[in-house]
């Protein structure tokens, strides 16, 4: 297994749910990070909601994080599972397999392409999850179900939770932190990041978050436009990262 130093970091970045911006704080991450001098790779291990082209499944997620790593990988390294449908994995795996046999999404697969994607050796490895933290690889009433969040418990990854600022968001956020903390992990930092134009008293939600969340708190991205990106909202001395490494 490869070797997490002080100068090899890897982030989990996590979400209140789906669709609360992962990708768009990922990407403002590893813009920072290259600006600061960092080395990165990025990993989607799994993603659910792909075009079918001619060299193969390709989800905008991983094809947004594969331009922003700033060593060169190869579209299979960054998403090594890859489902047509934007449906729940576990959910496409079984309309995939054809058959009311149990299957999961291979956790040894996920793992082995984090492990290869450490031997290039960046600074940080930063991975996205797909769905919230409790996004399951599958199960059935009888058996064990199996979480992503398995994955991130066996590494020990620093885990990054994105809350998408709406109603609601401050259960989300709060059941999403309890299930962490019950899998003996802790979140090195957690961001609002502004999903809905709409709402009103973000202000008070995010100092309500504030009190809610034992965890530093990384910053508050608007709603972004043009070239702006999420790295300019974010204070990464909070995850203990500085511009000298
Ligand atoms: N701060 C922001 N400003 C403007 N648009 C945003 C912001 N955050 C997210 N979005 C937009 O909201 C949508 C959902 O964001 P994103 O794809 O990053 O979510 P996600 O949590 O990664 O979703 P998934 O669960 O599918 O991986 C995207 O169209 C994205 O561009
Ligand atoms: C298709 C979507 N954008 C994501 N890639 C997958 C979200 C799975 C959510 C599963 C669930 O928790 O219900
Ligand atoms: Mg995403």
């Amino acid at each position: 297994m490869g070797h997490l130093t002080k100068s090899n970091r890897a982030f989990f970045v996590t979400g209140t749910d789906t669709e609360v911006g992962k990708t768009c704080i990922s990407k403002g991450l590893l813009l920072a990070l290259d600006k600061m001098g960092y080395s990165t790779v990025a990993y989607k291990p799994i993603a659910a909601g792909c075009e079918n082209t001619p060299d193969g499944l390709r989800n905008e997620d991983a094809l947004i994080l594969q331009r922003h790593s700033n060593i060169e990988l190869q579209y299979d390294e960054v998403n090594p599972i890859a489902f047509e449908a934007a449906i729940a994995p576990h959910l496409a795996l079984k309309a995939l397999a054809g058959s009311d046999d149990v299957h999961f999404i291979p956790v040894d697969k996920i793992r082995e392409g984090f492990v290869h994607l450490l031997q290039k050796e960046p600074n940080v490895i930063l991975v996205e999850g797909a769905g919230g933290w409790r996004l399951p690889l599958g199960g059935s009433y009888l058996g064990r179900p199996r979480y992503l969040s398995e994955f991130v418990s066996e590494l020990n990854l620093s885990v990054i939770l994105v809350v998408g600022m709406r109603l609601g968001c401050l259960n989300h956020a709060v059941l999403t932190a309890e299930a962490i903390s019950n899998d003996g992990l802790k979140i090195a930092g957690w961001v609002a990041n502004q999903v809905d134009p709409d709402m009103v008293l973000v202000d008070e939600n995010i100092e309500s978050l504030k009190s809610l969340l034992d965890a530093p708190f990384l910053g508050n991205v608007p709603q972004l436009s043009g070239d702006d990106h999420a790295g300019n909202y974010l204070n990464l001395g909070r995850l203990g990262l500085s511009a000298e490494i």
